[in-house]
């Protein structure tokens, strides 16, 4: 039966090392929502996105994924469970075409996949005119359109992106919102993404999660996430 909850965190703890990051972070996403998490430089937004994938440990709390506690597996499960990331800095393989690094990408999603390969070129019809590309001399904002395909042929229910128009022109950054938008409407993919571009968390954002000190420490409610509400917890 199809759970309410595509993402459950409950009193999520992790840092560095010895250094305590987050102090008990909690959230409930419900499926196909578009989701952002919040609030000024150093709060944790990014620790926390690396802890819901794996890249980091959970000290304390429990992390589940569409009902099942994840907290114990490692990064590789968890993307094999549905979690597709696209980093900060986009992270494509920038060596490889185009064509190579959404083949990579196949190889998590299965057969569902190569179905979203042509998906992803429609999305972004730039990416399809440069499939043979060495991507690693694609614009920055190519690259992050290269990253949020590589991910989405994964086939993931739950994509996180951490701070996906940083160092991307506006007009592109309009293309990548839609095709955020579209990935929800026609594929039901439920999204978190960090934030700091207003414009970017207007335009997509159904609620906002805002976080400070390394907890969660207020909620924009979908109806609610206008600039007034979000600018305040922006400022660095
Ligand atoms: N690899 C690391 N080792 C040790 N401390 C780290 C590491 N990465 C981040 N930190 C520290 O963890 C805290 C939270 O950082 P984090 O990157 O999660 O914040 P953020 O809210 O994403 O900030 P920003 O908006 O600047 O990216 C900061 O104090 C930061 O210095």
């Amino acid at each position: 039966m199809a759970t309410e909850r595509a993402l459950e965190v409950k009193g999520l703890r992790a840092g560095y090392g010895a250094a305590p990051v987050l102090q008990g972070v909690d959230m409930v996403i419900a499926p196909g929502e578009i989701v952002a998490l919040i609030g000024r430089n150093g709060v944790g937004k990014t620790t926390t996105v690396r802890a819901l994938i794996g890249l980091i440990r959970a000290t304390d709390g429990t992390i589940s994924l569409n009902g099942r506690d994840v907290t114990a597996t490692s990064a590789d499960a968890r993307a094999r469970l549905g979690m597709g990331y696209i980093p900060q800095g986009r992270d494509v393989f920038p060596r490889m075409t185009v064509n190579e690094n959404l083949i990579v990408g196949e190889l998590i999603g299965g057969p569902s996949g190569r179905k979203l390969h042509d998906f992803v070129f429609e999305l972004f019809p730039r990416l399809a005119e440069r499939r043979n590309q060495i991507a690693g001399t694609m614009s920055g904002g190519e690259q992050q359109q290269l990253a949020i395909g590589r991910a989405l042929v994964g086939s993931p229910d739950f994509m996180l992106l951490d701070e996906p128009s940083e160092g991307v022109q506006p007009s592109i950054v309009q293309m990548i919102c839609e095709a955020l938008r579209k990935i929800r409407t026609e594929i039901g993919t439920t999204i978190l993404f960090v934030e700091q571009n207003l414009d970017t968390i207007l335009s997509i954002a159904e609620r906002c999660y805002v976080m400070e000190k390394g907890r969660i420490v207020s909620e924009i409610p979908s109806g609610k996430v206008d600039a007034a509400n979000i600018r305040e917890h922006l400022l660095i």
